[in-house]
């Protein structure tokens, strides 16, 4: 089996989600179908709620930045109250979070609402998300070592607890330390790591990150942070280049943490 030594330096371990904690397929072919089969309905049954509305004005924002992108769908601004009318702005909605989902886009205002849609069919127990067999042995193993572990994720902090807290191996959430998602920074920005950092309140050179995008890798060891990438099935694949260049491990129980026996 192939070991990487974890840096001496290191005291926390920064996770990604999909494709490092848990497959993609899992992502793709069950949680963002979900929201595409589902989102019209949400929209009608949870129109009149705060927290809907502030999910539908972030997207107006969101879509209002995109405005010059190719194929963005706007949100046009409420005006009246009849029925055409909120029947168009729905469909304004699904369009652009559908248009969004095509392109697989991080945004904020996505991955509100989707946290907030997939909050139903968790809690129900309609869903469950999967973890590969390794993560969770190996976060066990590590906490006690004395490591803490954080999730950084483009899906929602809430959207993280959900699985966390709702998963086929029960529910795990209190493995986790710590979440951030996106309202920190863009994964693939080196800023998002120092802030990740100084929110934990260690140096960056403490965290070792773990993810399958080799562009939030090169952004996070731009910030000074230990990586490695992150090879599971359904991953996309990696450049001869880039396979040379990173540490790469296919498992979490080849890390090898000097502090542990
Ligand atoms: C944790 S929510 C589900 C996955 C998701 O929406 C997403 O964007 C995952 O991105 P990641 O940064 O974990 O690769
Ligand atoms: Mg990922």
């Amino acid at each position: 089996m192939v070991v990487l030594s974890v840096p001496a330096e290191v005291t926390v371990i920064l996770l990604d989600i999909e494709g490092t904690t848990t497959p993609i397929a899992f992502v793709k072919d069950i949680l963002f179908p979900y929201i595409e089969e589902n989102v019209k309905e949400y929209l009608q049954t949870h129109w009149e709620e705060e927290e809907c509305q502030q999910d539908v004005s972030l997207l107006r924002k969101q879509a209002e930045e995109d405005a010059h992108l190719d194929g963005a769908v706007p949100i046009p601004a409420a005006s009246g109250n009849g029925v055409d009318d909120l029947q168009q702005m729905i469909q304004a909605v699904v369009g652009n979070v559908c248009w969004q989902m095509s392109l697989d886009r991080k945004t904020t205002a996505l991955k509100q609402l989707q946290g907030h849609m997939w909050r139903a069919a968790f809690t129900a127990g309609r869903m469950k998300a999967e973890f590969f067999a390794d993560v969770v042995p190996a976060v066990r193993k590590w906490r006690e070592a004395g490591m803490k572990v954080y999730i950084y994720s483009s899906g929602s902090v809430e959207a993280q607890k959900l699985l966390f807290g709702h998963s086929t191996e029960g529910d795990i959430l209190e493995l986790v330390d710590g979440h951030f998602d996106t309202k920190i920074g863009r994964k693939v920005e080196s800023e998002s790591y120092r802030k990740t950092a100084d929110s934990i309140g260690c140096s960056t050179n403490s965290i070792l990150f773990l993810t399958d995008v080799t562009r939030e890798a090169s952004a996070a060891e731009e910030a000074d942070v230990h990586v490695a990438v992150v090879v599971r099935p359904g991953n996309a694949g990696l450049t001869d280049d880039e396979k040379t260049y990173y540490s790469l491990i296919t498992s979490f129980s080849e890390l090898y943490l000097p502090s542990s026996t």
